[in-house]
């Protein structure tokens, strides 16, 4: 059995999972840790994960990590100084890296006899092409300070990109797939035979489609326009990581009440819904031309999955690029094609399982 954590800031999602039977094995989730009412810390947290699995050790364990910078381009075995190098890139993924640190190191105090690999949200993007990964300021500054695009969400569009190719009964290598990754973060993958060549998060978790509390792109004058304006920079990281997004737009980051509110006529959630939707529309069409030929858009994720509002508007009015959602489709459940028969590109829900995908990479370290 291999043990997955997810450990975010508040909370840890874990799973355990059984390679040779993905069907068995516990999961759940910690939440509220560090708050009055929840436990202490991650330490204590897991605790919890420890009694929820009955006492049981596991063979492995497999940390979710969502920077590994430069350094980490594929699944790592961990100790003292790997995950010193994870918890030095903390400043590229403020919202992210600080709670799978805490994470690691309660679980390697918890079960420390078993081999703990981390697994990098970055992986997958780490051979993007330099035309995708290069940002245009100066080099010098930009080979200084690692600044290059990085591209998160990589353990679930390979394993989304695996599994279209067999939803579509065809080889990985011959597809050429847009990958929208719909959840509390967002992003969107251009993948060309299965690898990376463009992706919408660039050197933080920060940059590319709406989301839940981030704001995707904007004007890069506006931080300094902000900060001249009298906002510290820590006040101006809050309003663009946690103050931003559907929740700045309308006041709420939980896309079903946004479309609760927006089928009740609110202004400010309907505005924030299509401004979302737009945002992705607008990639869609700049990776199509990217890739040259598109052969299907896939959608995964909590919004992905689970909001056929979503993607109907998402995609409304793309027919003359091949690209048409049946309603009835749409409306259906699990892993399917939505698109017309008649249309040229296939529109897919894919759900990602980014557990399973971590448990995978754990086993290749298992004696
Ligand atoms: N039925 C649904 N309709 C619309 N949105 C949904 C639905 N179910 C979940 N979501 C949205 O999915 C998002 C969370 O996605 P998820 O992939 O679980 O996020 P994360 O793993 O990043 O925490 C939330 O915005 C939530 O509102
Ligand atoms: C990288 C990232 O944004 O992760 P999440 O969607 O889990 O917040
Ligand atoms: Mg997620």
């Amino acid at each position: 059995m291999i043990l997955v954590l997810n450990s975010g800031s508040s909370s840890i999602k874990y799973r355990l999972v059984d390679p040779a039977d993905p069907g068995a094995g516990g999961k759940g989730v910690v939440e509220r840790i560090g708050e009055a009412d929840g436990p202490a810390d991650h330490t204590e947290a897991l605790r919890a994960v420890f009694e929820d699995l009955s006492g049981g050790t596991p063979d492995g364990v497999g940390h979710r990590v969502v920077h590994g910078g430069d350094r980490f381009v594929r699944p790592t075995l961990l100790d003292d100084d790997t995950v010193a190098a994870i918890r030095d890139l903390t400043p590229l993924a403020p919202l992210h890296n600080p709670g799978a640190v805490a994470g690691i190191e309660a679980a390697r105090a918890t079960f420390g006899d078993v081999p703990h690999v981390a697994v990098f949200d970055t992986a997958f993007h780490s051979d993007l092409p330099p035309v995708a990964a290069t940002y245009a300021i100066d080099r010098e500054v930009a080979a200084r300070h690692g600044i290059r695009r990085y591209g998160f969400h990589g353990i679930s569009v390979e394993y989304v990109a695996g599994r279209t190719a067999a939803l579509l009964d065809r080889p990985l290598a011959d597809l050429n797939l847009v990958v929208l990754h719909l959840g509390n973060g967002a992003s969107v993958t251009a993948v060309h035979g299965g690898r990376s060549v463009e992706t919408s998060m660039g050197f933080t978790p920060l940059e590319g489609l709406v989301m839940g509390t981030r704001c995707g792109d904007l004007d890069p004058a506006l931080p300094g326009f902000l900060e001249r304006a009298g906002l510290s920079p820590s006040e101006v990281d809050t309003l663009l990581q946690h103050r931003s997004g559907l929740a700045g737009l309308c006041g709420d980051n939980d896309m079903r009440t946004v479309e609760r509110r927006r089928a009740e006529g609110d202004e400010a959630a309907t505005l924030a819904f299509d401004v979302y939707c737009h945002r992705i529309r607008r990639y869609v069409g700049a990776y199509h031309a990217t890739l040259g030929r598109l052969d299907a858009v896939v959608f995964t994720a909590g919004i992905g999955e689970n909001s056929s509002a979503v993607r109907t508007a998402s995609l409304a009015g793309l027919e003359g690029w091949g690209i048409a959602v049946d309603p009835d489709r749409n409306d259906g459940r699990g892993a399917r094609v939505i698109s017309r028969d008649d249309a040229r590109v296939a529109v897919c829900v894919v759900p990602t399982d980014e557990e399973h995908a971590i448990a995978e990479a754990v086993t290749g370290f298992l004696a």
